[in-house]
Parts: structure tokens; C-alpha cells; sequence
């Protein structure tokens, strides 16, 4: 029997700030390839969960692993770079490069991969140029490969967002409310397209619409004050739960 590599691990992660508890989770463990909503209200710690995930919020006490590296606390092992590039994000609000076009931005996903030099020259070869096409029209957006990113719409905005993850090739994807202040049309499309395209990497997802949840996630974790309340499978998620965590 094949056993499922551990995707992220946390024990004992505590996060504090003026000394107030923002995070604190004993323990939790996400194995490759799950799909994971995260609930809760505002101020719970759900984007804060997230920010340890990529290390950009360092624990004051714990321990935190992702695809196999220790990213807090630091070891000589742990490459940041690496971790980072292994972790696809899509969040809402302005997160494109305003003044790049659409193609460019998708484009970007991939730097990680090209030598130093001609990422910062944004020097590009045909096969990734055909690689960014192809994660356009994977969220049926190519027409919109040369308009500036600013004067897109939030849905379009977003399918950008996930086309550029397509082209980053992540094992781990952080989407943090991605169809925040869009039509439920939009929404959907968006919910559809983040999970097809995150298929076969892991997925935690930042959600306030609850009913996306079952699109989204087939486990949620629900925080409260900071702390982890609640971790079921979706079809085991029921109202009363849903409203102790809104309470
Ligand atoms: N750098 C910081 N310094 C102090 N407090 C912070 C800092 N960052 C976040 N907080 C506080 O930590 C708590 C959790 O914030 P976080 O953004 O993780 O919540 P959230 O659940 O994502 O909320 P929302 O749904 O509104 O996005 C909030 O009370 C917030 O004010």
C-alpha cells in the first residue's frame, strides 16, 4: 500500500503580536493532494495560518513543515527560495503587476525556473511564451493575453491569478478569498477553474461564502480566535457547527 506524503505539518505553532495570541494550532497535518477550506470569521486567523504556511509570518514558538522542509524554525536546510517556489498563491484584491500585460504576468509564474539574468530582464523563449498561452487558455482568458492587468476586471483578474499558477507549477496552492467582491457568476467560474487547476497539488482555500465550500474542499478547518475548532471532512459539516463558528 502507498502511503500519502505529508504536505504540511504543523505542532505547537504559536503566533503572537503585542501580545496578543494570533495563532495557535497544537497540531495539524494536511497530506498531498487534499483540498482544504479554510473558515472563519474575520480576525480568526485564517490569512495568518496562511502566512506561516509561506513564512512570511515567523511563529514565536513551534514547528512548521511544508513539502518536506522545515520552514520554521530554520535550519541550514531550509531554502525559503525553494519552499516559496513550490507554493502557488492567489489572493484576492491587487496582486498582478499593474503594469505588465496579462501575458507577462502569467509569464512571471515561471521565473523561478529561468536563470537569474533573464528573469530580471523579463527574457523569455518561445516554449514558456507557449506554456503562458496554454495556462491562458486553460482559464479561457487568451484573448486577453496583451491588455495592461490594471484594467482588468476582479474575474478576470483572478483567472489570471490561476493562470500564472498553472504556469508556476506549485505542489502546494494558498488561495486567500479568491472570489472575494465577485458576482456569483464569476465566483463559480472561478471556484471551478482554481480546482481544476490546482488537480494533483493541495489546495487550502480561504473562503467567507460558505456555500463554494463543497466546490472548493472536500475538508474544512474552521478557526476561532485563533484557534483551530474545527477539522471534518465537507459532508460531515453541519449548520450547528457552521453557526458555533460564526458565533
Ligand atoms: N502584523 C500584525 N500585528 C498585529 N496584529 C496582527 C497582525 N497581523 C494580523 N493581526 C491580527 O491578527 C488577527 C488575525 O488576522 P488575520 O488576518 O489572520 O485574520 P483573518 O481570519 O484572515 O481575517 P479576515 O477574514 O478579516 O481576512 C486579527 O485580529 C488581526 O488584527
Amino acid at each position: 500500500m502507498s502511503v500519502v506524503p505529508t504536505m504540511i505539518e504543523l505542532r505547537d505553532v504559536s503566533v503572537q503580536a503585542q501580545g496578543k495570541v494570533l495563532l495557535h494550532i497544537p497540531q495539524l497535518s494536511v497530506s498531498a493532494g487534499e483540498r482544504v477550506a479554510v473558515l472563519g470569521r474575520n480576525g480568526a486567523g485564517k490569512s495568518t495560518l496562511l502566512r506561516v504556511l509561506n513564512g512570511f509570518v515567523k511563529p514565536e514558538s513551534g514547528t512548521v513543515r511544508v513539502n518536506g522542509s522545515q520552514v520554521y524554525p530554520f535550519t541550514a536546510q531550509t531554502s525559503l527560495k525553494q519552499v516559496r517556489a513550490d507554493i502557488g498563491q492567489v489572493l484576492q484584491g491587487l496582486h498582478l503587476v499593474p503594469r505588465l500585460s496579462v501575458l507577462e504576468n502569467v509569464l512571471v509564474g515561471g521565473v523561478h525556473r529561468m536563470p537569474v539574468f533573464r528573469s530580471w530582464c523579463r527574457i523569455f523563449n518561445a516554449g514558456e511564451i507557449a506554456q503562458a498561452q496554454a495556462a491562458l487558455t486553460a482559464v479561457n482568458a487568451l484573448h486577453l493575453a496583451n491588455t495592461r492587468a490594471d484594467r482588468l476586471s476582479g474575474g478576470e483578474r483572478q483567472k489570471v491569478a490561476i493562470a500564472r499558477m498553472l504556469m508556476q507549477a506549485p505542489r502546494l496552492v494558498l488561495a486567500d478569498e479568491p472570489t472575494a467582491a465577485l458576482d456569483p457568476t464569476a465566483a463559480d467560474e472561478v471556484c471551478d477553474l482554481l480546482v481544476k487547476a490546482s488537480t494533483g497539488t493541495t489546495l487550502l482555500t480561504v473562503v467567507h461564502q460558505v456555500e463554494l465550500v463543497p466546490r472548493l474542499a472536500n475538508r474544512v478547518l474552521g478557526l476561532q480566535h485563533g484557534q483551530l475548532v474545527l477539522d471534518c471532512p465537507v459532508n460531515q459539516l453541519d449548520q450547528q457547527q457552521l453557526d458555533a463558528l460564526y458565533a
